[in-house]
């Protein structure tokens, strides 16, 4: 066998190598990734070599691991002879881990393992060390991750799940911390508490759970940590209105998130003067992945705070909910390995999450807003309704949506309201660097009316979070379409349901999602108004939304206002919202998007 030849660092590595179940090949390291060829041509065996990759790239791989002395095997191939072993045969073996997308779906991706053997243990060992030495450089990837498992969420199988994909955090050498929540509520205090210097000990915050876990653990995390001024009230808004001014509301004070600050006011055109004091974000250079370097932690302290948009913190979702809208519209898939592997090679997407300002929680309540956060979904009537109802039979697990939406259908009620919101212009043109679409001028949305998002997605791609810089002011990044040539429009009357998607909140109830060309970063809410109408054109809606390649929003009676920012007041005495699927009572609120605002361990869907 050849003795190993490159021990420079940065030098190719090369030797030749036992390939468990090939036999002996000439294998190459260098900085693109892994290669081996077979040293002698041998039809047979070239043809049975051709069913193993020969090439894989650092990208793919997520672990190498050193194995004991074991057994290598032979060849599969029965009249293999020549330079292959005898027979099989023991030695010292390493492990190259790697990842590969299925054929059938691409966007599920698959465990690899691919085993090496070398007599000498020197020779394992280097080539372990070398890949290590490629996958630490790449600082992309998560050394540690704070991790909540919620146990009896969806089929009551969380920790089962966590069971299943916790090896691959550690065959990637990712440090994690691990809380097995012991009630509702849980995940948000551990992370409303977390101080600063912990939390910065992490690349990321991990949920293995729901929708509705995923979101606790974001208002957690967000309700200290996002200072941003509050959307306008209702009130505010409809009172302009009704005066003949269908601007934003002018000069008015912020709400810090609870707490009444004084130090800047929102101007005509709803963008904040200290934005424009501390700094221009438009005018500073996107910040690149690459950029996103983690803060030393000993130079931390008080003034450098952490807070949102974040550019090196992350959040991942491993699914085991009843929903799990958010992990199937960011990996395409529902897929607890694919998830796993997403995080661990530290794939990054950035996401939008609407801030929700509720100001009364019932009619006879006094006002008094507070601040909550969602990632996919907020809807009310019919969904509110239907979330309600199933919180009531929880035991029967993600059967409860079905029988729950049933029961609400056959209720067939509407609710009076008044919504609203920001119309901004649908022709905004995106930048788009690697668009095939683009004519090097940008993509006009209105003539690619249903763009859907997918990795790479040119709409998303131009979401970068701003780099951080510490003041809380410069923090602040309203999503940039409210401006000169945006108004408030409204609408009062009988809903059956109003909804805003942030994202296309794919599930497998509604596989295009609730909004098919709603995408993971581009700024927008989907407001999605259903005026009261005949209970089978709802049903006819309903069933379209159940259905591959049917647009649910195609009807005289549904209207789709893809805006920034809107209210809503409800006439009832009671009214139920749904925050990702959780359950929320409000009886006023307003919502505004970030655009951007967070980044997750995600790949965006492979469609
Ligand atoms: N240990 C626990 N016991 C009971 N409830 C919990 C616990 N941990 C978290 N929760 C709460 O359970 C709620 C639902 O969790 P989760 O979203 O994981 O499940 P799901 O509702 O089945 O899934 P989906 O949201 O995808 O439909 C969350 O709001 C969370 O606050």
């Amino acid at each position: 066998m050849n003795p190993v030849s490159g021990h420079g660092e940065g030098e190719a590595l090369s030797c030749n190598l036992f390939f468990d179940r090939v036999g002996e090949v000439s294998a190459t390291l260098n900085s693109d990734g892994f290669s081996w060829k077979l040293p002698e041509s041998n039809n047979e065996l070239v043809k049975l070599s051709s069913k193993f990759q020969k090439e894989i790239t650092f990208p793919e791989i997520y672990a190498a691991e050193l194995m004991n002395w074991g057994l290598i095997h032979n060849s599969m191939l029965p009249s293999a002879g020549g330079f292959l072993l005898g027979s099989n045969s023991e030695m010292f073996r390493f492990v190259v881990h790697w990842y590969k997308k299925s054929k059938t779906k691409p966007s599920l991706w698959v465990q690899m393992a691919y085993t090496f053997g070398h007599k000498d243990l020197g020779t394992c060992e280097t080539w372990v060390n070398r890949i290590h030495c490629y996958l630490n450089s790449d600082i992309q990837r998560p050394k540690g991750l704070l991790v909540f498992v919620h146990p009896t969420s969806g089929k009551r199988n969380g920790c089962r799940t966590w069971e299943s994909v916790a090896s691959i955090f550690g065959r990637a050498r990712v440090r994690t911390r691990l809380i097995v929540t012991q009630r509702a509520g849980h995940a948000f205090d551990v992370m409303k508490s977390i101080s600063d210097r912990e939390l910065i000990s992490y690349d990321g915050v991990v949920a293995v759970g729901g929708d509705g876990f995923f979101n606790e653990i974001l208002n957690g995390l967000l309700s200290s940590r996002h200072k941003a001024p509050y959307p306008p009230s209702p009130a505010e808004v409809l009172h302009s209105l009704d005066n003949g001014s269908n601007r934003c509301p002018v000069k008015r004070e912020f709400f810090i998130n609870g707490h009444t600050g004084d130090y800047a006011y929102v101007s005509e055109d709803h963008t904040p003067d200290h934005a424009l004091l501390h700094h221009n974000e438009d005018s500073d250079p996107l910040l690149h992945s690459s950029d996103a370097i983690r803060p030393n932690s000993v130079d931390f302290d008080r003034d450098n705070m952490f807070s949102f948009p974040n550019p090196w913190f992350r959040f991942g979702i491993i699914p085991s909910g009843s929903t799990d809208a958010i992990v199937i519209s960011t990996t395409g898939t529902r897929d607890p390995i694919t998830s796993a592997l997403q995080i661990v090679l530290g794939k990054r997407k950035c996401l939008d999450i609407a801030q929700v300002v509720r100001w009364k929680a019932s009619a006879s309540s006094k006002e008094e807003p507070s601040v909550h956060y969602a990632a996919s979904f907020a809807g009310y009537g019919f969904y509110g309704d239907v979330v309600k109802e199933s919180e009531k039979c929880r035991w029967m697990g993600p059967a409860r949506y079905d029988y729950a939406g049933t029961k609400v259908f056959m209720k067939n009620r509407s609710y009076q309201a008044e919504v609203a919101f920001l119309d901004v212009q649908e022709s905004r043109v995106f930048p788009g660097p690697n668009c095939i679409q683009d004519s090097g001028e940008g993509i006009n949305l209105s003539k690619n009316p249903k763009l859907i998002c997918q990795v790479n997605c040119p709409i998303c791609i131009d979401a970068r979070p701003p780099p951080q810089v510490p003041s809380i002011h410069s923090s602040f990044k309203l999503s940039s379409h409210h401006g000169e040539n945006s108004r408030w429009l409204r609408s009062k009357g009988r809903f059956i349901s109003v909804g805003a998607a942030i994202i296309s909140c794919r599930n497998e109830r509604a596989p295009d999602g609730v909004v098919v060309d709603a995408h993971l970063a581009d700024g927008f809410l989907h407001l999605i108004l259903i005026k009261d109408c005949p209970r089978p054109l709802y049903l006819w809606h309903l069933i379209h939304l159940a259905r591959k390649g049917a647009d649910p929003l195609d009807f005289d009676f549904v209207e789709h206002h893809k805006t920034t920012a809107f209210t809503f007041i409800s006439s009832g005495e009671e009214s139920v919202w749904n925050l990702d699927g959780e359950l929320f009572q409000a009886h006023q609120l307003s919502a505004q998007v970030f655009r951007g605002l967070i980044s997750l361990f995600a790949s965006g869907p492979d469609v």
